[in-house]
């Protein structure tokens, strides 16, 4: 795998042409405009809340399940290949779960950047002294 694969906006643009797409797809659905047994994305809007909640879990539970693979054939190329397919899933379906409840990947990676530099450590103490968890 290549480790400078995709740093820098690349990555950002990549999610949010996707994200387009899934929008466009979430309005079509919603004018009936498009059939869920022609578009994947169309299925689970037409599931709803649950559903869409639901394949997070189930997708999540399968990139662990990937990753534990990988590290026991010791990260053999074929393993890594479908680590990163599952991944893939993963993160679409978290497309399409900020799109049902009118969110962008660009949100996250704002909430990212102004994450940027805090050491997760710290700012959970932060949260301790103020009561906030
Ligand atoms: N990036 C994706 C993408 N990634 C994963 N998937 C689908 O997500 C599903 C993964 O779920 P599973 O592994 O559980 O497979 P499954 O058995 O088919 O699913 P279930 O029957 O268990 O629900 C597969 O059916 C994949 O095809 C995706 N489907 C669509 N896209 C993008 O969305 C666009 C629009 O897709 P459509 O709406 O289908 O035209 C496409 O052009 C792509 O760019």
């Amino acid at each position: 795998m290549n480790n400078s694969a995709k740093s820098g906006s690349g990555l950002d643009s990549a999610l949010a042409h996707l994200a387009d797409v899934v929008d466009q797809r979430r309005e079509a659905f919603k004018a009936g405009q498009i059939d869920p047994k022609t578009s994947y994305t169309a299925l689970l809007f037409s599931k709803g809340d649950d559903g869409i909640l639901k394949k997070i879990g189930e997708e999540a539970t399968e990139a662990v399940m990937a990753a534990k693979d990988s590290r026991q054939s010791q990260l053999a190329a074929e393993q890594q290949k479908r680590l990163v397919g599952e991944m893939a899933d993963l993160w679409f379906h978290c497309l399409i779960a900020l799109s049902q409840f009118g969110l962008r990947p660009e949100d996250v990676i704002a909430e990212l950047d102004r994450r940027l530099g805090t050491s997760g450590i710290e700012e959970k103490a932060a949260r301790k002294a103020t009561g906030q968890e």
